[in-house]
């Protein structure tokens, strides 16, 4: 079996024709989800999450670049491939009432796909399978749901329902965009629970949306953040030393957005990291040089506002930490060589084959 990730963007783009111009609303996008993790994608709104979800749900065809499913880019799969990664990788929108048919029960919505796919033989063994995939989201008991109507259930059970529904075709892969958060904050948690179960028994990976740090801290702690910004990830690496550790300033911006119960620890994270502005430039019209720069508290005339930064790696991480920003590399490359010429001088010094003068006069 092939090692490759499950899902693969390459040089993801994506850009819309408007009638101010060309809007590049993902810009170069590479990323992995490997089976049964979490990558949990974040930024401000309009950032472009959404559109690189939908890309990689295949939703929509990108302008430049590569969605890979096990190693097969999808302009390449034949429709035998195309149809079985349709039903490895499913899509659960940000509106639980909107993805539902308001005309269908719930043992209809569910057993809908299954009939389609010619998964399940008879009208009886499509409702028990419509009831066991109700017990999987706690939905319970299955029968006080199997013949509601969408109207008739809650949000957070609606929600419960659309991931029920992509549990019908045994996902490898579920792309959450923003699922969660127009949900109350107690049935939020509920459902990342019922989520995480999945992830952890199923072994269903997470391409996870969501504009809420406290969100992507609880749902993907064992897996990776990659966080974005106008169109392009500015830092990617594992949710502990990301949320811990965060090193580019937009980061740490978002993390100090973050609700903090700690009056001091509050208070430290404004003062060390006030943006230089809150105006987030148009797409239509990206500056010069890092697009974060004119909001930047690190911003450095002749640095920042010349040459786009590359995304990195920092060497932390095993080499899964990446960082696209001027200040990080260049503070970073200082750091290795003060740190190389400090191991030179402790050689220097304790060099067995030199006696003590000579070394250092070495
Ligand atoms: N079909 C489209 N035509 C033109 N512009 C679009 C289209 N879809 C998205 N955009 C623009 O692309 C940018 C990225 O949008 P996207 O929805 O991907 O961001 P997002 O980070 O998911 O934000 P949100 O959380 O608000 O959905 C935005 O500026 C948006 O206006």
């Amino acid at each position: 079996m092939s090692d490759a990730p499950l899902l693969r963007l390459r040089a993801l783009e994506q850009v819309f024709d408007t009638k101010k111009g060309p809007v590049a609303a993902v810009g170069g996008v590479d990323l992995e989800v490997k089976a049964g993790k979490v990558l949990c994608l974040v930024g401000e709104s309009g950032c472009g999450k959404t559109t690189t979800a939908r890309a990689a749900a295949g939703i929509t065809r990108p302008t430049a670049g590569a969605v890979e499913f096990r190693g097969k880019s999808l302009t390449d799969m034949t429709p035998g491939e195309k149809t079985a990664y349709r039903r490895a990788v499913q899509y659960i929108h940000q509106d639980p009432y909107a993805a539902l048919n308001p005309t269908r029960t719930v043992a209809s919505t569910l057993t809908a796909g299954l009939k389609r796919h010619g998964l399940v033989k008879n009208r009886t063994e499509a409702r028990a399978k419509a009831a066991e995939l109700l017990t999987l989201v706690d939905l319970t008991p299955p029968e006080s749901y199997l013949d509601s109507y969408p109207h008739q259930l809650s949000g957070g059970q609606r929600q419960r329902v659309n991931v029920a529904r992509s549990l019908a075709m045994n996902p490898e892969l579920l792309i959450c965009d923003e699922s969660t958060s127009m949900l109350d904050v107690s049935i939020r948690v509920s459902l990342l629970n019922t989520l995480g179960r999945l992830r952890d028994d199923l072994d269903v990976g997470f391409l996870f949306i969501t504009h809420d740090l406290a969100v992507a801290k609880y749902f993907a702690w064992d897996g990776e953040i990659a966080v974005m910004y106008l169109g392009k990830v500015v830092e990617h690496g594992p949710t502990p030393e990301v949320i811990g550790n965060p090193q580019h300033p937009y980061t740490k911006a978002l993390i100090g957005a973050v609700c903090e119960p700690d009056p001091d620890l509050a208070r430290a994270n404004r003062s060390s990291e006030q943006l230089r502005s809150a105006e987030i430039p148009s797409l239509t019209d990206l500056p010069a040089g890092c697009a974060f720069h004119p909001r930047c508290p690190a911003f450095e005339p002749g640095v920042c506002d010349s040459t786009e930064p590359a995304l990195e790696g920092t060497g932390a991480a095993g080499g899964r930490r990446r960082v696209a920003c001027h200040i990080v590399a260049r503070d970073q490359r200082r750091e290795s060589v003060q740190h190389a010429q400090s191991r030179d001088d402790r050689t220097l010094v304790l060099d067995p084959n030199k006696s003590p003068g000579a070394a250092w006069s070495a």
